[in-house]
């Protein structure tokens, strides 16, 4: 194994200038050594050939699907599987590229490409699979955060070298446009996976997204994918959407509140416990957590009251 992992070839002072300028001015950036930008519907890039020593790259694939416990994910938004957060995981190939490439070379890459103060200590890392019917509808990564947050979602791709180039064996990236209202209406751009390649975009109120329906029956889309942290972007922030009519929760009394909830939710270890999980997952599942005797026609009051 070499010593250290190259993010491409090596990238001279003029063409990360000319990346920073693309990303800056919104211009576009069509395969300068395999690096493409655009800003349509919003800012993404794709890099294609990542590491360039092709024995890593399939080292780092065979140790992934071997090694790695992979949990199903299942609801009506999703239906894939993805393992637990890797920043720990201690697998030779994966530790190298998490440690070497992500937190080393391909930060400092980022940092001058996008100009953002990005953290070098919280770069959220996971591994995930879809195979046949498996998806991910439009989201948009964004989570309400307060000083820092995700800033830039990457994903590296894993698939088989024959993922088909026409889409017929689906999974693409597709992007979607925003109306006014920063709804997502329509998918604009769609991103193929390709073997050792990745893509990255800037979080934010737009970036809406989703993994196509995986159309091949006997190929995996594998990628390591995750987020990079830092400052949130003050404009990116979620405005809180409440239904019309719909009172906010801040108006709801307190002894409304404590009559409500059950026991287990108002003590703070647990309430430390599911924040932890909530962060690390961005989801969780709270069972029972209204007592039974609030009738539901007095919970519809007290909301729409
Ligand atoms: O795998 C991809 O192309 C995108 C995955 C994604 O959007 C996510 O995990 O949030
Ligand atoms: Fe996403």
């Amino acid at each position: 194994m070499p010593e250290s992992i190259n993010l491409l070839r090596e990238f001279d002072d003029t063409i990360i200038n000319k990346l920073q300028e693309s990303y800056a001015k919104k211009t576009k950036i069509d395969d300068l050594k395999g690096i493409t930008i655009s800003h349509e519907p919003f800012t993404h890039c794709v890099i294609q050939n990542l590491v360039s020593d092709p024995s890593f790259v399939s080292e780092l694939n065979s140790e992934i699907q071997s090694k790695l416990k992979y949990h199903k994910k299942n609801n009506d938004l999703y239906q894939f599987h993805q393992t637990q957060d890797l920043g720990k995981n201690k697998s030779k190939y994966l530790s190298k590229f998490r440690d070497q490439f992500l937190y080393g070379q391909f930060l400092e890459f980022l940092k001058k490409i996008t100009n953002i103060n990005l953290s070098s200590t919280k770069i959220d890392v996971t591994s995930s699979k879809y195979e046949f019917s498996d998806y991910l509808l439009c989201h948009d990564d964004n989570i309400n955060q307060d000083q820092h947050g995700r800033r830039i979602a990457f994903i590296y791709y894993l698939v088989p070298e024959d993922w088909c180039e026409d889409g017929s064996d689906g999974g693409n990236l597709d992007l979607f446009r925003v109306n006014e209202h920063f709804e997502p209406v329509q998918i604009v751009k769609s991103l193929i996976p390709r073997r050792n390649s990745l893509a990255f975009f800037e979080v934010s109120d737009s970036s809406f997204h989703q993994v196509a329906e995986i159309l091949s029956k006997n190929k995996t889309r594998l990628s390591i994918n995750g987020w990079f942290h830092g400052p949130v972007n003050p404009k990116a922030k979620k405005k809180t959407e409440i239904l019309s009519g719909l009172n906010s929760y801040e108006s709801v009394e307190p002894d409304i509140f404590f009559e409500w909830i059950t026991e287990r939710y108002l003590k703070p270890i647990n309430q430390t416990g599911i924040q932890m999980k909530f962060s690390s997952s961005s989801e969780i599942k709270l069972d029972k957590i209204f007592h039974f005797n609030i009738s539901v026609n007095k919970q519809i009051h007290i909301l729409y009251d």
